[in-house]
Formats: C-alpha cells, structure tokens, sequence
C-alpha cells in the first residue's frame, strides 16, 4: 500500500491535455479545469503532492517571457507545459489523433489517412518525450495516458537511456482497442503498437480492449503472447493488464449536501413536479450515439401517446473537439433532429426534450443527476463512460434507473444494475426507457445497491500519509513500481 512512498520514487503523469486549460483574458494568463473523463478519473491525484503533470496547456504561446509566467502560473498546480505552435497542435490533436485515429479506435469505417497530420502527431510526440527526458530523474515512475501519445514510451526510453537514466514507464489507453481487423485500417498502425510496447506496463479499462490488443500484437509483430498478461517483444516483456478507472464519489455526495444545491434540486423538483425525468450528459461526440439517442427517444414518444407531457429528457451535449468538421456536422443534425422532435410532440403544456449545447457547471451537474429519474447513455462505443459512474453517486436516495448501451465500457461491470439495450436499435431503446419507468421500487433498489457497490467499492478513493490516491491509479502506480523491482528489469 505505502509502496509508492517507501520507494521515495517521483511520479510524472503525461496526457496530451494538462487537467487545466489556459487563456489569456484582457492579457492575463487564468487557468481552468479542463472537460472529459480522463481529467475526471486522474482528479484525485491532484490531492498528492510528489508529482509531475506534463501535458499541453491549450492555448500557444511564443513570447518567451509569456511563456515563463504561463510556467509559473501552472506550477502551483504540479503542471508543466508543453508548448506547441497552434498549427502543429492542430494537426495534431484535431488532425491525426481525433480525424483518424479515434474514430478507429471506435471502430468507425470511412476514416482517410493523410501523411501531413500523422508527421504532426509523431512530431508532438516528440517534443513531449524531449520536454520530459530532461525533467525525469534516473529511478522516476512515468504514466503515459491515452491515444495522443502512443508513440512517447518509445522516443522516451531511447532519449533516457542515451542520457543514462532508467525509468519505469506505464501507458493507460482510455479508448476502447478495436478488434484486429478493424485497426489494419491504419497504415501506420505498427508504429503506434511499437510505441506502446516500449512501456514496462500498459493498462485498458475492460478485458476484451486487453484481449484486442495482445492479438493484434501477435497478429501483426508476431509477438509472443503465450504467457496470460505478458507480451515479449524485440527481447521485452511488457505487462498488459485491465485497471478499471474511477470517480471520486464522496466529491459528489458533498456537494449534493451544499445548501444551494439543495435548493436548486427543490427547485428542480418543483418544476419537473409529476414529470419524470430523464438526463443524458456527453461530451458532443459521434461515440455517445447522440443522434441514436434523440431518435430512440422520439420512438419512445411515438409508442407512448399516454405520457405526453409526463416524460422529459434533458440532455446536456458539452461542445468537444468544435474545430473539427465532422463534430460541427454533428452538431448541426442534433439541432436539426431535436428540433423536430419538439415540433412534433411539444404541446402548450411543455416541451418533452431540453437540449442544451453548453458545459454545466458542477453543482448544476450534480442537482441534474440528484434529480434524474433515469440516466440515459447510448454509446455506440466508448472507453468507459464515467458519467455512468457520476449518475449512480448521485442516487443514494432515490435509486434512479441507469440506462445503458452494452457498447459503453462501463456496462462490462454494469449491466446487471442498469437496463442495458443495443444503440442502433429505436424499438429495443425505446422498451429500454420504458421499462426503467417502470421498474417496481425492490428491483429498482436491488439494482442501484449493486451499481452503488460497484461504484464504491473498485473506484473509491483510499488515502494513506499524504497521499490521496484514485484505488485505479494507485493500484496502477503500485504494479508499474512493482514490475521494475523484478531482477532482470530494463527500468
Ligand atoms: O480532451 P478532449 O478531446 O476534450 O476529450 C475528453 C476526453 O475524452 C476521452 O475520454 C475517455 O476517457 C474516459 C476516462 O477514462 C473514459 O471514461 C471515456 O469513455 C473515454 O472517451 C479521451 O480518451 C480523453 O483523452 C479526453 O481527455
Ligand atoms: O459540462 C460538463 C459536463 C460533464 N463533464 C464531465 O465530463 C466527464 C465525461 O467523462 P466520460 O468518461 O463520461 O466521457 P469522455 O467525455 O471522457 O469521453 C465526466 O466526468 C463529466 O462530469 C464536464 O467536464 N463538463
């Protein structure tokens, strides 16, 4: 348990995004917590104080006196920038990693591959593994997170062991890994499997995104893959394990207690009075199954004439990735469709579907998930989808309903607490919602106690010393120290 502070070993966490966002306003530089489930599962890290968060800061900066106060600024929160031009970050971040490589990641077909971003994405990966090799102290532990960086575990242990220093180096993908077949879409797919190779430990949130991935390994490298958890590759034994990632659900549950929560959830309750309520919150993004979502909810509408007015959905669509065109198209069918929804079935009395295109804030996030009757989430795929976890902390009293699609991570541990049903079809979504409606209140607790042990007990928070550590990280952290004490180890 204490192991991370026996070993007296300094952590650096790298993520393409830092956990905070930096602007310039009336030309201050000002910080704020950046969106997505991956700063959420990484947020209680942000308690212990003996590490390292490298990522980019979200803004361009030249001046190099603008860049020494943007340092500065960033500091006080453990984060160190990594700066990038505006257009190498474009093509990177919106060019390679979420034109091409996400959709292929969540097994979207008609993906074109274009050499300009790929240059930008290894170019990035590049500057992140040069930044870091000169930070890191021979023996510090290095947590590589997600898709962006596929190829830093490998241009950093060459660039540390040029400068003689070993490194133990972890790699957690928070994307699904797609079947074989399905990533030979990529030219330059063995690149990006060599790249995460490199690292002593590599963690998926769910054991068939594991299981993926060691067959594309043997499949395409010939690597060998006999020994359960172990990929040897290149005369390397890499670990390869499922960690299932978490929230901090005390964080919800205390601020459910804060008076003008409590307010607005009386307010919100009077308002919706004799209505119930269905929330969906996602990142606007083609994985969440938004369009799916709106049309199985107008199916739902249609085949239940009896609950006009009774049922409303409000679902919150935070703007994600807006430079790319595909989401801009995306956005602009979701107003088209919602739309029409409510032209179709608004009355005088009310409107069945709210769709809001903006962040909330947290409090506003948590009052919405308290007062929820159902939390409906429709992934077509999607890594794990946290949200799912947020619903369930927000329902200790009223055992609301989770409505999941079976292609969210999550319903690999879910789905015998929510209603799980296929995305792509209108009449099985449609059952889905009304069946949580109708839930009689034994089954509906039967299931929310089982979604609320799952929720507390692999994800909780365990603090220890200084160190307030997410049970995945610090179970994560745990092995990748672990695996490096192992006679024989290249860290
Ligand atoms: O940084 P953005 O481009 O705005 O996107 C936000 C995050 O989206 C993805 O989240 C994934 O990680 C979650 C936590 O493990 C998981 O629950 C979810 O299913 C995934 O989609 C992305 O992988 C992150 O890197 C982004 O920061
Ligand atoms: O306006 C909002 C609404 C939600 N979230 C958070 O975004 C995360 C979404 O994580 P998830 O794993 O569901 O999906 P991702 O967006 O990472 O794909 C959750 O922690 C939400 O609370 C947010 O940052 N801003």
């Amino acid at each position: 348990m204490g192991s991370i502070i026996d070993d007296k070993r300094s952590l650096i966490i790298v993520s393409n995004r830092l956990p905070l966002s930096v602007k310039r306003v009336n030309g201050a530089f000002e910080s704020s917590l950046s969106s997505g489930g991956l700063v959420t599962s990484l947020s209680g890290l942000t308690k212990s104080t003996k590490f390292q968060w490298f990522g980019w800061p979200g803004i361009e900066v030249k001046d190099p006196k603008d860049r020494e106060e943007v340092k500065k600024s960033l500091e006080a929160h453990n984060a160190i920038p990594v700066f990038l031009d505006s257009s190498l970050a474009h093509e990177h971040y919106n060019g390679f990693s979420n034109r091409i490589l996400w959709p292929i990641l969540h097994y979207q077909s008609g993906v074109v591959f274009d050499e300009t971003p790929w240059q930008a994405y290894r170019r990035v990966n590049e500057l992140f593994a040069d930044s870091i090799a000169e930070t890191a102290d021979d023996g510090t532990l290095i947590w590589v997170h997600d898709y962006h960086l596929m190829l830093l575990p490998e241009l950093l242990r060459d660039r540390l062991k040029q400068q003689g220093k070993s490194c133990a180096i972890g790699f957690s993908l928070h994307t699904p890994f797609p079947a074989g077949d399905f990533w030979r879409n990529l030219p330059v797919r063995k690149h990006l499997i060599e790249g995460m190779l490199s690292s002593d430990l590599i963690g998926f949130h769910t054991d068939e995104y594991k299981q993926n991935f060691i067959d594309t390994c043997a499949s395409l490298l010939n690597a060998r893959t006999e020994i359960p958890n172990q990929i040897q590759y290149k005369n390397r034994l890499v670990s390869i394990d499922k960690f299932i990632v978490g929230i901090d659900p005390q964080k919800f549950i205390d601020t459910l207690q804060k008076p003008d929560v409590q307010e607005r959830i009386r307010s919100l309750k009077e308002r919706y009075k004799g209505v119930k309520v269905i929330v969906g919150v996602d990142r606007l993004d083609h994985i969440k199954g938004l369009t799916q979502k709106l049309k199985g909810f107008d199916a739902f509408l249609d085949d239940h004439p009896e609950l006009q007015n009774k049922v409303v959905l409000i679902q919150v669509a935070v703007p994600s990735r807006e430079d790319v065109k595909e989401y801009q198209d995306l956005e602009t069918e979701l107003c088209t469709i919602a739309g029409k929804i409510n032209g179709k079935h608004a009355t005088p009395e009310g409107t069945p579907l709210l769709y809001m295109h903006r962040s909330v804030p947290f409090n506003e996030l948590t009052a919405l998930y308290s007062v929820a009757d159902i939390c409906l989430l429709t992934s077509t795929r999607d890594g794990m989808n946290l949200v799912a976890f947020e619903y369930v902390a927000c329902q200790q009293e009223h055992h609301g309903v989770l409505v999941l699609s079976e292609f969210a991570g999550a319903a690999s541990f879910m789905t015998n607490g929510s209603i799980p049903f296929h995305p792509a079809n209108k009449t099985e979504m449609s059952e889905a919602i009304f069946n949580a409606l109708n839930l009689d209140p034994a089954e509906r607790k039967a299931k929310y106690e089982y979604l609320r042990g799952f929720v507390n007990t692999n994800t909780r928070f365990e603090g220890f010393a200084a160190f307030v550590f997410a049970k995945w990280g610090e179970t994560f952290i745990e092995r990748l120290s672990r695996r490096c004490r192992r006679p024989g180890s290249s860290c």
